[in-house]
């Protein structure tokens, strides 16, 4: 009934989005305050469409879930230029994610 995959998720979501500190991956990119971004990102992802897709059980495994992180993360890479604070804030967030989401660890939550 998704109800352990989604309590996962929760976990797995409120432990990386406490690492996103400025909250600059808290909700989607505007072109307001990032210019021409729709031009440049075509599938923008976040954690408050995250959170969404969790509520509405929409991920049908913690890879997918991944998958979506890692999106994110890559997007705010191409985007914002290597000396940003946005760049570097993705790219730590790529570093704790994998740790985080990886096979091993997860086998390990799961015994
Ligand atoms: N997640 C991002 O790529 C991101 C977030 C916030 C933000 N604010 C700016 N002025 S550019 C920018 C980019």
């Amino acid at each position: 009934d998704g109800a352990i995959l989604r309590t996962c998720l929760e976990y797995l979501q409120k432990a990386l989005q406490s690492k996103d500190v400025n909250g600059f991956f808290a909700f989607p990119v505007t072109d307001s305050i990032a210019p021409g971004y729709s031009n440049i990102i075509h599938t923008p992802m976040d954690f408050s469409t995250m959170e969404t897709k969790i509520e509405k059980n929409d991920y049908r495994s913690v890879m997918e879930y991944k998958k979506d992180f890692l999106l994110m993360c890559t997007n705010a890479m191409t985007y914002n230029r290597p000396e940003t604070v946005y760049y570097k804030e993705a790219k730590r967030l790529v570093h704790i994610g994998v740790k985080q989401l990886s096979k091993e660890k997860l086998l390990t939550m799961k015994k």
